[in-house]
């Protein structure tokens, strides 16, 4: 390779999904201040149930560490991860009140459905933690490049929808993202050509739900 890790050779192999993903319609209209508000309360109800599911997923990736790595540090990272969900919960819970989005009463989407139903295949005691941690880095990392354009100078942003860019798009969750990319290529430099294979294949599989995600969220 040509000092890249994988994760990145993966990316540009990759580019056009990639891209599909992090610059989609619905961001993109975040980005120019053109969103549909109803879209964005079916994203902010949608994505709540998500983080719901996301939350074991999580603990999953966390108890595959504890088995299969000798690095003390990726537990550190996790754990960050794991902990910053629980305020990720109550953060959800106010903005659903604010925007008068009704938990309780709400129906996952297909899309939403499909993708909750991936995470629990990952979780699987036979899924390979180099296969878990690059699809955990790469639904991390889609949230975080695609809010982040949002809050660059040149974007036009609506000042109520600042805090939940902030949410993904802030500095430290970027931090977070490089360190999890590290574990990932960590994992799958020394990884057999079928986990290889499979955690690529995972990269893909991610992409694309989180743009099925979008799509759904856009009505
Ligand atoms: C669909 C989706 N993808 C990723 C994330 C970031 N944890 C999220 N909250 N929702």
């Amino acid at each position: 390779m040509d000092g890249k890790g994988t994760v990145a050779t993966w990316k540009d192999k990759h580019r056009r999904m990639y891209d599909q993903a992090t610059r989609h319609p619905f961001i993109m209209s975040i980005r120019d201040g053109a969103v549909d508000y109803s879209a964005f309360k079916r994203w902010l109800g949608q994505d709540y149930i998500f983080v719901r599911q996301f939350i074991p997923f999580t603990a999953s990736v966390i108890i595959k560490s504890c088995k299969h790595s000798d690095e003390e540090s990726d537990m550190q990272v996790l754990l960050s991860g794991i902990s910053s969900l629980n305020d990720e919960i109550s953060w959800f819970k106010t903005q659903a009140q604010n925007w008068d989005v009704h938990l309780h009463s709400l129906v996952p989407l297909q899309a939403n459905l499909n993708y909750c139903r991936y995470l629990e295949r990952l979780m699987e005691q036979e899924v390979d933690y180099s296969v878990a941690i690059t699809a955990f880095w790469a639904i991390e990392a889609v949230y975080q490049e695609s809010f982040a354009q949002c809050l660059e100078s040149s974007a036009r942003t609506p000042m109520e929808l600042i805090e939940t860019c902030q949410r993904w798009g802030n500095a430290g969750f970027g931090d977070y993202c490089v360190s999890l990319q590290r574990i990932a290529d960590r994992c799958l430099e020394n990884a057999s050509s079928d986990v290889l294979s499979k955690a690529e294949e995972a990269f893909i599989c991610v992409l694309q739900h989180e743009v099925n995600f979008w799509n759904m969220s856009s009505g």
